[in-house]
């Protein structure tokens, strides 16, 4: 549904975006990651469509954006970090303004728009936009970038003004957003932002793609094959000793035990540890942030 080839944009000689390949399927959440200056905001705006590409391309629903920015217009929704609407008017209003710009009739704005309302939790507030919350315009930008019924939509750090209801409520718009068959694009600085409601993620540094993939997948490229196994015994447990093994920590005399391998050899453990009783042996998943920033530091370094 959404798809980067080669996608590139140069500003004064220095690559903003650098070569970026995506293909993020329908009705996916996917998260782009990255420092600040990584380039998201560069590709958020050539894949809507207000700046070209220096080279390669981007497309929506098929649609080369460059070539045909109108059709993809009535495709995508888009909400910026800091989303405009006029103060006097009520979210009613402004939301009217919006569906009238698509050219959606009478009749469609009058369900749509106490629809999108509610589904912000913006229904049921007359006083005009200029005297909203940061939160309260943060819902708002949401309803009007699902106004047009889009396939897409665009969020760029879309939770940056949002108290944690806020984060909750649109955690849950996102997902019953999807649900429905849309997708969407969510750009942040913050893995916790995204961890929790995108199913994939692309992680961006210096323009280039870094990483990507599911949360899983993240994590296990990290984990560049090693293996961090949690051994709890009974009673305590003999020196592990094994070819693969990295590094032993031994605690509460020798009754647990934490051990990198550069491969899972939970069975090989369990013949040798078996005899002390053993009440857990598990491969440790990583810290998700850890992965995240040694993504991060790595590129920094580089
Ligand atoms: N119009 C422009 N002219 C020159 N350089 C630009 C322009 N827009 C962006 N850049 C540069 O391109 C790089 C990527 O910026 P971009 O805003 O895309 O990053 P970002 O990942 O969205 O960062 P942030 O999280 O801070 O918004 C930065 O080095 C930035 O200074």
């Amino acid at each position: 549904m959404i798809r980067c080839e080669h996608l590139t944009k140069v500003y004064n000689g220095v690559a903003a975006v650098d070569d970026l390949n995506l293909a993020i399927p329908a009705g996916e959440i996917f998260g782009l990651l990255g420092p600040n200056g990584a380039g998201k905001s560069t590709t958020i705006l050539m894949l809507i469509g207000l700046i070209e590409p220096t080279s390669g391309a981007c497309f929506i629903d098929g649609i080369e954006v460059a070539k045909n920015p109108i059709e993809v217009k009535h495709r995508i929704g888009y909400m910026p970090e800091d989303v405009g609407f006029y103060a006097t008017l009520t979210a009613e209003e402004n939301l009217d303004y919006s569906a009238k710009l698509y050219g959606m009739d009478a009749a469609v704005r009058r369900k749509r728009i106490p629809d999108l309302l509610s589904l912000v939790g913006l229904d049921g507030v007359e006083k005009v936009v200029g005297g909203y919350s940061k939160g309260m315009r943060q819902r708002l930008g949401l309803a009007k970038a699902l106004i047009n019924e889009p396939k897409v939509i665009i969020l760029d750090e879309p939770t940056a003004n949002l108290d944690p209801q806020g984060v909750a409520d649109y955690r849950r718009i996102l997902g019953e957003t999807a649900e429905n068959g849309t997708t969407v694009l969510v750009s942040s600085h913050i893995l916790s932002e995204v961890n929790r409601v995108c199913t994939s993620a692309a992680i961006l540094a210096h323009g280039k793609y870094v990483a990507g993939g599911t949360w899983d997948d993240l994590a296990r490229t990290r984990e560049k094959g090693e293996c961090v196994i949690r051994l709890e015994t009974r009673s305590p447990m003999p020196e592990i000793v094994h070819p693969a093994l990295l590094s032993a920590e031994y605690a509460d005399g020798h009754r647990s035990a934490r051990l990198v391998a550069g491969a899972d050899i939970r069975d090989e453990i369990a013949a040798v540890a078996g005899p002390a009783g053993i009440r857990r042996l598990e491969v440790e998943a990583p810290d998700l942030e850890d992965v995240f920033l040694s993504y991060y530091h790595e590129e920094a370094a580089s």
